[in-house]
């Protein structure tokens, strides 16, 4: 188990984690979200003994990783896949952490296989994509066979069969009762993999709770209600009867009603006693990245703006309108997400979405030991978050949005 109490890390002006206390036990995976410059690095490189804390203290198994007896065969890590002497080959790399760390040289050739880097391991890794460096970093974490292991973005550059395959390695490591702890910007993949979140804005612990229960105590849930759409009028009539029920009534973009405040049943007796058919009324809940742009949002440090692209453009013929801009959205086309209240759209893949076929990397021909070298069977759907196979977890914490966007002095 790993176990952060009142952690806090400054540089000069700088406050990068304030305060932060959590536990990540074992037999999960727990994800580590928070946006761009929260902490997230600062703090793994706490736990792994790399940065010294201002104040408080974190152990791995009771001890902080430097008083850890023989660290390289417990814990594992992951931050930069880039970390790597670019001169030397794949399998050398692995060797001369392996000896570094008294660790049998026929382990190199298992984690290799479980990576899928066999065919490549004798080419340098300074010629590797950015994926084979990502599968080179998750071997060396792998190589103490150790029961914690932290990964930093292990994801970050990997294509859909990769991913695939690190969401089924996480899992199988968890599984087997190590303690994994991975931090990730891919909320939709966060979500099919991780049991537990712990999330960090500007430093300090917004929430420690099951993937679940951070959906529902970060979404609102709503009703999606239709009336037929060659009758505008039924629609005005069950806005009106909502609203006066005490129900609040936002139009969607396809001509449908979103009501919160109301369940299910009542809005079907409200329609029904407004003499209104209904052509849909279902329930809807926010997908984690819906929710968790919710509770990040006034944790965010940095946020784009619209290109103005001044004095790049033509002048505009006589008469004609510049594109209006979208509040709060940036400049449409971009890449930052809107904000859920505007309308921002799940990204997870639907339930049951075809998986991507096995590449060249899934390590077909590795040792039939490894559990982790297997991807899922094709077409299999990806499975559902699992409720933590670990003791209880602490109750959630859930500071205000007051307190996360203080100024650090006030803090
Ligand atoms: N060595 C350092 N010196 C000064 N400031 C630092 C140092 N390392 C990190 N910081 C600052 O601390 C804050 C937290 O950085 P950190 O890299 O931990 O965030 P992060 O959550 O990992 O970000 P990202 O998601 O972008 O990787 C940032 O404002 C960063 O600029």
């Amino acid at each position: 188990m790993i176990e952060a109490v009142g952690l806090t890390k400054r540089y000069g002006d700088k406050t990068a984690v304030y305060n932060l206390s959590f536990q990540v036990r074992p037999g999960a995976v727990t994800g580590f979200l928070g946006p761009n410059g929260s902490g997230k690095s600062t703090t793994m490189r706490m736990i792994l003994g790399l940065d010294n804390p201002t104040a408080g203290h974190v152990t791995i198994g009771g001890y902080p990783y430097r008083k850890l007896p023989n660290a390289p065969r417990q814990v594992g890590a992951l931050l930069d896949a880039k970390a790597v002497h670019g001169g030397r080959s794949a399998r050398n790399h692995l060797l001369s952490l392996a000896q570094l760390s008294g660790i049998p040289a026929r382990r190199v050739d298992e984690v290799l296989g479980v990576v899928g880097l066999h065919d490549v391991a004798g080419r340098r890794s300074k010629g590797f994509s950015l994926g084979m460096g990502q599968r080179l970093g998750i071997a060396a974490a792998l190589l103490g066979d150790p029961q914690v292991l932290l990964f930093d973005e292990p994801v970050n550059g990997l294509d859909p069969e990769g991913i695939l395959w690190v969401r089924n390695l996480m899992k199988a490591l968890a599984a087997e009762g190590r303690t994994v702890f991975v931090s990730s910007h891919l909320m939709s993949e966060m979500a099919l993999t991780a049991d537990h979140l712990i999330v960090i804005g500007r430093g300090q612990l917004l929430a420690d709770m099951s993937v679940k229960d951070f959906i529902s105590a970060n979404s609102a849930d709503f009703a999606r209600v239709r009336t037929p759409d060659t009758e505008p009028q039924q629609r005005e009539k069950l806005s009106a009867a909502i609203t006066e029920a005490g129900g609040h009534v936002l139009p969607e973009q396809d001509g449908a009603l979103r009501v919160t405040g109301l369940p299910l049943p009542r809005i079907s007796d409200i329609a029904h006693d407004a003499d209104v058919r209904l052509w849909e009324l279902s329930p809807h809940q926010a997908s984690l990245e819906e929710a968790y742009m919710r509770m990040t949002q006034g944790a965010v440090d940095y946020r784009s703006t619209a290109d103005q692209k001044a004095g790049l453009q033509q002048p505009l013929p006589p008469g004609a309108q510049p594109p209006m801009p979208v509040p709060g959205q940036g400049q449409p086309g971009w890449y930052a997400p809107p904000p859920p209240q505007q309308g921002g759209q799940p990204s997870a893949a639907p339930q049951g979405a075809p998986q991507a076929p096995a590449g060249p990397y899934a390590a077909p021909g590795a040792p039939a030991a490894n559990p982790y070298a297997q991807p899922a069977p094709q077409g299999q759907a990806p499975q559902a978050p699992q409720a933590p196979a670990a003791p209880p977890a602490a109750p959630p914490t859930v500071p205000t949005a007051s307190d996360v966007t203080k100024p650090e002095d006030a803090r």
